[in-house]
């Protein structure tokens, strides 16, 4: 509990990803995307969380979550572990099973997803406290966009080769400085109300509120990305997961 709300942690982790084959299974810093966010979320400074599950349609990564702190209480359906599933069916579908399971209801469930493995309890703790103190329908971590990606520097390039800007603003950009602060969800984490994931269907509303992290994290999805996060593990020694202090 924490604020006086009951919370589920959801780690959605299908198999079958077509961009990195076996995606949540890529080890940095010698363990998993599945055990790094389990060691998160096991840490003492997350141990307000009720209930840690990884929704899962292999068996294999319910092992994997088993072993580092995640609960596999049932496998997701085929039907919700496609390239199409949404985000928000797979969570309605991990909630319902849990409260049925529990014979509880959550107030809260937080989205933490593999792919971040530079992940650390502040961010959970962070955006947790944030819903609680705004009164948000959910709460997400984000990070600066790099200026060169800035929709005003942004292009369109035709089948033909010819260049436009994707926003009429683009033409008028002098200096990156200029440009207005943007920003972008991290994937470290996501706290929804059950209003929100249950009755509104929908993780963004108008009441959403961003935590802005500003330490350097990676979200994977290409296979290049993985090599980066190895790199940085090791030559920035970036914290990476949760390794209890040796006594
Ligand atoms: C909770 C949520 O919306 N998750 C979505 C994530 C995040 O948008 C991204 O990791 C940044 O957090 O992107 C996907 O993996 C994707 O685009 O392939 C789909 C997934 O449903």
């Amino acid at each position: 509990m924490k604020h006086g709300r009951r919370i589920l942690a959801v780690v959605p982790a299908r198999s079958g990803s077509k961009g990195i084959p076996d995606k949540n299974m890529q080890q940095i810093a010698g363990r998993s995307l599945i055990a790094l966010v389990g060691e998160v979320l096991n840490s003492p400074a997350c141990d307000w969380i009720d209930r840690r599950i990884i929704s899962t349609d292999s068996e294999r990564y319910a092992e994997e979550g088993k072993k580092h702190g995640l609960d596999a209480p049932f496998l997701r359906p085929p039907e919700l572990s496609s390239d199409t599933a949404g985000a928000v069916e797979t969570l309605q579908h991990a909630v319902t099973e849990m409260e049925r399971i529990d014979g509880v209801t959550y107030d809260v469930i937080l989205i933490v997803e593999p792919t971040c493995p530079f992940r650390q309890p502040e961010d959970v703790n962070g955006v947790m406290d944030l819903l609680a103190a705004t009164n948000a329908g959910s709460a997400v971590t984000v990070s600066r966009v790099d200026t060169k990606f800035h929709p005003h520097k942004v292009l369109r390039v035709s089948s033909d080769d010819v260049i436009s800007f994707y926003a009429e603003a683009g033409a008028g950009v002098k200096q990156r400085q200029s440009l207005e602060p943007l920003f972008y969800r991290n994937g470290a984490c996501y706290a929804l109300t059950r209003a929100c994931l249950m009755d509104e269907q929908r993780i963004f509303t108008t009441t959403t509120r961003a935590h802005l992290v500003e330490r350097l994290l990676l979200n994977i999805d290409e296979p290049e990305e993985i090599v980066l996060a190895r790199y940085y593990a090791e030559t920035r020694h970036l914290p990476v997961g949760y390794k209890k202090p040796s006594a």
